[in-house]
């Protein structure tokens, strides 16, 4: 018999916002030095100072990060050859920790702490003939480095350094017949790449080349019954894929209320928020604090930051507001003067 991979939400589950144990979570997180966990996330430590960092942002929290640290600790990760910047002190220069580190500084407002031109050379140095982009010198082309590089070059206003027509053209060349998009071209589709190409247009302001349609309608199909979004057809829902979902039913259901063109929503089955919402708060843990993939799972950064951002789209109040294309919060895209399309 057809059965769809669900999670049941249980009674006992929380059905509130637990703020303070959020903030208590990620505050302490990456204190004990020598803690399993700890070590064992050194290779993405620049990335989980963007999650934590953000998180905090959300919640008005910030205050309790170690400001000063995290800025010597970026500067001391920048490669002086290449410009890039590594997750951690010894590792290599990498496109995604080198977005992590401008993400961090941005919402500093300390983007002079690194030496810019080294990340603009880096950046242009990682596009090919074809316009995709390395992750770093081993050469690995994936659709989430375009989208690294064209968001971290608009944090620093220096889109001009890349040839943006040909990293577009190699996006839209990933896109599949069910209007989403995979890492490569002609890779499966996958939530989580289809918000980095989806993003990458947003921010190239070429979000008419969609197929609005289609993808609108892949992305409904990912809710399940629990009211969770999973990342592909058959796979259990998982609280990072409602932000990478939500974000373009965002971009979406944005466009139709702006075009007050309500009758276009009738054209297709929404996500149900209330339904969404109470998964999101479901993946909470009262105990440890933090949000988890799934009810019930270890809760961690990554997680924590798309459920807060999540909760945050859907307008709850007692968070602020998160800009969707950057995930970051809206007064630093504000600040930036940046303005990433909408869907049109
Ligand atoms: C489970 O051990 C892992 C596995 C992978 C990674 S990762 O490659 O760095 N990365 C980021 C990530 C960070 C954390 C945290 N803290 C946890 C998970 C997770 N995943 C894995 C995941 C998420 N949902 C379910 N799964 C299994 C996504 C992945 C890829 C990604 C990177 C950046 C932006 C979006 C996606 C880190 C830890
Ligand atoms: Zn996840």
């Amino acid at each position: 018999s057809f059965t769809t991979k669900d999670v049941v939400l249980k009674e006992e589950r929380p059905k509130t916002l637990l703020l303070q144990k959020h903030s208590d979570y990620l505050a302490s997180y990456g204190l004990n030095k020598d803690d399993y966990e700890y070590c064992m996330t050194e290779y993405l430590r620049m990335s989980g100072i963007y999650w934590s960092l953000t998180a905090m942002e959300l919640m008005g929290q910030s205050h309790r990060m170690p400001k000063e640290d995290i800025i010597e600790f970026i500067t001391s990760c920048q490669d002086s050859e290449s410009g890039g910047v590594s997750a951690s002190v010894g590792h290599d220069p990498h496109m995604l920790y080198t977005l992590s580190a401008v993400q961090v500084l941005a919402m500093y407002n300390r983007i002079d702490a690194i030496d810019v031109e080294g990340v603009v050379r880096f950046i242009k140095a990682m596009q090919q003939e074809d316009g995709s982009f390395f992750g770093d010198k081993w050469g690995e082309v994936d659709t989430r480095f375009s989208f690294c590089a064209v968001m971290c070059l608009s944090l620093l206003q220096r889109l001009d350094a890349i040839d943006v027509n040909k990293a577009v053209d190699f996006v839209l060349s990933c896109m599949n017949f069910d209007g989403g998009f995979g890492s490569k071209p002609g890779s499966e589709s996958h939530a989580g790449l289809i918000y980095c190409c989806v993003g990458t247009l947003s921010i190239c302001k070429r979000m008419d080349a969609l197929h609005a349609d289609e993808l609108a309608w892949w992305l409904c199909e990912r809710q399940l019954p629990s009211g969770g979004l999973n990342g592909r057809p058959e796979k259990l829902p998982d609280l990072c894929y409602s932000w990478f979902t939500m974000y373009q039913s965002t971009l979406t259901i944005k466009t139709y209320t702006t075009q007050s063109s309500l009758s276009m929503l009738n054209r297709i089955h929404w996500v149900d928020k209330k339904n969404l919402e109470q998964f999101i708060l479901a993946c909470q843990d009262a105990e440890t604090g933090g949000f988890s993939d799934r009810p019930g799972d270890i809760t961690d950064p990554f997680h924590t930051l798309f459920g807060l951002a999540g909760l945050s789209l859907l307008g709850n109040p007692s968070i602020k507001p998160v800009n969707p294309t950057y995930c970051m919060p809206q007064e630093t895209i504000d600040r930036l003067k940046l303005e990433p399309q909408i869907l049109h």
